[in-house]
């Protein structure tokens, strides 16, 4: 193997990112095609898109490229469980300044493709091209295996609201790289490979869940496009939040409060949703607060912390610095 992708080339490069693919299942053609060819028993395929761009969403002394490969995936593969679906596939846009190694790449593909295995699905194809700045963009595609989607628009006034996955974790890891540390490990691994509860996904919309999000941008943020998408308004009870004695260690050595991790905190990529009140919740989701009525003229789309408005730290926003 050459040393750079430029040295490479653009098909020297496509071809020794698939040769690293295998076939799966739910896949009847693989890259190499015009497109890939994935099977939708249903008839339906759930489709989202997520693009990650170094700086931004990864730096490359924080992570290595195996590292943003499972992260990347997890991003996009979250979504699709958020839906209450289950993953098939992948697809990779990849931009490559020339002078990338060709070695970060493969690696990269690696973690693609790992993360993928994971929640059940497969790297089907993508696209290479020259650029300034490492840009992964990614489309995942799922299989509602013929349930109705879980979309955020359905939480009722009533419901509870439930979440499973970690909470917390990735923004109390970025906090501490972003401080020039590289430990607790615990966090820092958080951060850098999020474990999105996949199968939860599919689990919660078997059992009746009426709306559900995955926390990208933190709790408190993409509940509110619940409660917005819905018109309701959601109430957390902060003492339903258990915060682990490490979190807590850490937050005091750092001057952070560790709810603000937990609540305002992304990138874990847990999955929030809502059940009616007699739902017999699936195993491991923690009741942490209820829907409800919107008060007076207000179109709902709020979300409260014991009452009280939560300002002290936002969801993250791409355009908000
Ligand atoms: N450029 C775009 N064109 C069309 N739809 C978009 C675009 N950007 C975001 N969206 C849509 O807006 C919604 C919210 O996006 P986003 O906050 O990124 O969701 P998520 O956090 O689940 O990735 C999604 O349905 C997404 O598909
Ligand atoms: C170098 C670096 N700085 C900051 C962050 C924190 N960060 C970047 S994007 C993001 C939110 C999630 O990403 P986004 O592109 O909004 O994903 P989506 O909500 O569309 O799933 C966070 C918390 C990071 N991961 N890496
Ligand atoms: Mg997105
Ligand atoms: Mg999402
Ligand atoms: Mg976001």
């Amino acid at each position: 193997m050459q040393g750079t992708v430029g040295e490479l080339g653009e098909f020297g490069l496509i071809k020794e990112l698939t040769a690293r693919l295998q076939p799966t299942p739910a896949v009847d053609l693989g890259p190499g095609d015009d497109a890939a060819v994935v099977r939708a028993p249903d008839g339906r395929v759930v489709a989202t898109t997520d693009v990650l761009v170094e700086g931004r969403h990864f730096r490359r002394d924080w992570s290595t490229a195996y590292d943003v490969g499972r992260k990347s995936a997890a991003q996009n593969l979250a979504d699709i469980a958020a839906m209450g679906a289950v993953p098939t596939a992948i697809l990779l846009g990849l931009v490559a300044p020339a002078d990338l190694p060709t070695t970060w790449a493969t690696e990269l593909m690696d973690g693609l493709r790992d993360e993928c295995q994971v929640a059940g699905a497969a790297v089907v194809g993508g696209d290479v091209v020259r650029g300034d700045t490492i840009t992964l963009a990614i489309t995942a595609l799922g299989d509602l295996q013929g349930r109705a989607p879980v979309v955020r628009s359905g939480a009722q006034a009533g419901d509870v609201v439930a979440v499973t996955g970690w909470l917390g974790w990735s923004a109390a890891g970025l906090t501490v790289l972003q401080r020039g540390f590289r430990s607790p490990r615990a966090f820092v691994e958080a951060h850098r490979r999020p474990e999105p509860p996949y199968h939860a996904g599919p689990a919660a919309a078997e059992l009746g869940a009426t709306a559900m999000i995955d926390v990208s941008d933190g709790l408190v943020a993409d509940l509110g496009h619940v409660a917005k998408a819905s018109g309701v308004d959601i109430d957390l009870r902060a003492a339903d939040f258990d915060i682990p004695a490490q979190m807590a260690d850490i937050g005091q050595a750092v001057g952070v409060d560790p709810l603000v991790w937990v609540l305002s905190g992304g990138e874990d990529h847990a999955i929030v949703a809502t059940f009616p009140a007699a739902a017999q919740l699936p195993a491991r989701w923690r009741v942490i607060g209820e829907v409800v009525r919107v008060a007076g003229p207000s179109r709902g789309g709020r979300v409260t912390v014991d009452g009280a408005p939560w300002d002290r730290v936002g969801g993250w926003d791409h355009f908000a610095e």
